[in-house]
């Protein structure tokens, strides 16, 4: 049984392929490690979620892309009053072509969204205006002026006028002219910028159905532990996989397809098997880092012929955490770039958190062509316990005050992170209350 200084155990490097890296440094070699991105496809918009853009997104049409009514009420041009047109089947409704030009002093029913006909000044909103049928005139029909021919433009004398109290509308009014937003050919955002659900509606509405992205990299997850169940309650001496659940959002969060999620059991023929038969970009393990009786991570990456790139890191929780380079002989030719890494999470969950925001997250972000993430600063709101030579990552809600600590940050634990705004990134000797403090994301989509 561990004691209360689990935290600040200490595992020398099972296979001794390098020394334990301080926290910023194990950082740099995972950026280093995706520094170039795997490639670059074309693909239909919906596909392209979580991507990174690989060129700038620019307009292939003006938007609005014509003069468009804001409001439902009337185009007028001109001083009031107006005489209002008779509408035509479907004129001045949303998604029918444009109505036929108003003379001044004329005006037409127009719907939000519907375009604005030539000459009109300004769009009178239904609320400001009142349409008044002109008096029935012998011989003619109820407001239509006397001579007016069959198939001849209709004209009638049903007078529009504003309402009391209401002033007229200025010039413009209510009408969004045509390229307000943006103009065709302008690029609207840079290349890096991930696809949001956000990003695509204005793709659409900028007139693109593909994109070009960076390749999201391929993830496959393997969850590591004869003692992991994956339903109901902890019991008879095994517990219930949490990684399982919680990693894959993390990693799409970073920018990764992740393309499955196997169980191995303690067997290090079996990891093995599982490591070479893997196709993934990035092979993501959670458990069996650590030097124990069933951890057969290392010697598994040592048969297989990897390259550790990081073994182990100066933090806690999470220190036996590591970055290896894969072989990649058994790939295809036609894999392309050929380059894939495995990043190994320890298995106590919160641990593997760490783990995951501090290789994870930069290897993934720098192979799918996503910036890195902006690091930032906040005030600490309590003084942030600090180990004396290791760096610390701190679960914290991040109210207006700065960085509140939350407890249950055990390395087994799960409570604190489920609560995090952030992960306060605390270096050897902590910070003190009032000074400044970087903190990471915590992934929440
Ligand atoms: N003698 C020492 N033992 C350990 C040390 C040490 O310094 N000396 N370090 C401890 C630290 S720190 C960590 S972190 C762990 C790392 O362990 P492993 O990566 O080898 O992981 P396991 O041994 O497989 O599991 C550790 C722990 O986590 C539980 N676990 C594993 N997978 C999951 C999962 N998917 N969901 C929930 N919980 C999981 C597992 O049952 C164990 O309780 O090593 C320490 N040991
Ligand atoms: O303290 Mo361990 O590194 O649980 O992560």
């Amino acid at each position: 049984m561990r004691g209360s200084d689990e935290m600040y155990a200490s595992v020398p490097s099972p296979v001794g392929a390098a020394a334990e890296l301080s926290w910023p440094k194990a950082r740099v070699v995972a950026v280093r490690a995706g520094r170039r991105p795997l490639g670059v496809e074309r693909c239909p918009l919906t596909d392209a979620l979580g991507a990174a853009l690989a060129e700038p997104l620019a307009a292939t049409t003006h938007v609005p892309a014509f003069d468009t009514s804001a409001m439902d009420g009337w185009a007028v041009a001109g001083p009031p009053p107006w005489r209002l047109r008779e509408p035509a089947d479907g004129e001045g409704l949303a998604g029918q072509p444009v109505a036929e030009a108003l003379d001044d002093g004329e005006a037409c029913r127009i719907a939000t969204g519907a375009p604005v006909p030539a000459g009109a000044t300004a769009v009178l909103r239904r609320e400001d205006g009142a349409a008044e049928p002109a008096a029935p005139q012998a011989g003619t029909g109820a407001g239509t002026k006397p001579g007016t021919k069959a198939g001849a433009k209709p004209v009638t004398t049903t007078t529009l006028r504003l309402r009391p109290g209401v002033t007229a509308p200025p010039l413009g009014r209510d009408i969004r002219p045509r390229g307000q937003e943006c103009r065709a050919g302008e690029a609207l955002l840079a290349a890096g910028t991930l696809v949001t659900p956000a990003v695509l509606g204005l793709a659409a509405a900028i007139g693109h159905d593909e994109l070009t992205v960076h390749r999201r990299p391929t993830v496959e997850l393997l969850v590591l532990g004869d003692e992991l169940l994956t339903e109901g309650p902890s019991r008879d001496g095994r517990i219930r996989d949490a990684l399982g659940p919680m990693l894959p959002g993390w990693l799409a969060s970073y920018g990764a397809r992740l393309t499955g999620l196997r169980r191995v059991g303690d067997d290090r023929d079996a990891l093995v098997a599982a490591l070479r038969s893997s196709r993934a970009d990035v092979v993501v393990t959670t458990g069996a880092t650590a030097a124990g009786p069933r951890d057969f991570l290392h010697p598994a990456l040592v048969e297989i012929g990897a390259t550790l790139l990081v073994d182990g890191v100066l933090v806690r929780p999470g220190h036996p955490m590591l970055l290896a380079e894969l072989p990649t002989a058994e790939l295809p030719e036609t894999a392309g770039e050929k380059r894939r890494y495995l990043v190994g999470l320890p298995g106590n969950p919160f641990a593997a958190a760490v783990a995951a925001a501090t290789l994870a997250e930069p290897l993934l972000r720098g192979l799918g062509g996503c910036p890195q993430a902006e690091p930032y600063r906040v005030r600490a709101a309590a003084a942030l316990a600090g180990h004396p030579g290791h760096t610390r990552l701190v679960p914290v809600t991040l109210p207006e005050r700065g960085a509140v600590p939350l407890r249950h940050d055990g390395p087994a634990m799960l409570r604190g992170l489920a609560l995090a705004e952030g992960l306060a990134v605390v270096p050897p000797g902590g910070v003190a209350e009032g000074e400044p403090v970087e903190v990471l994301d915590v992934p929440c989509g």
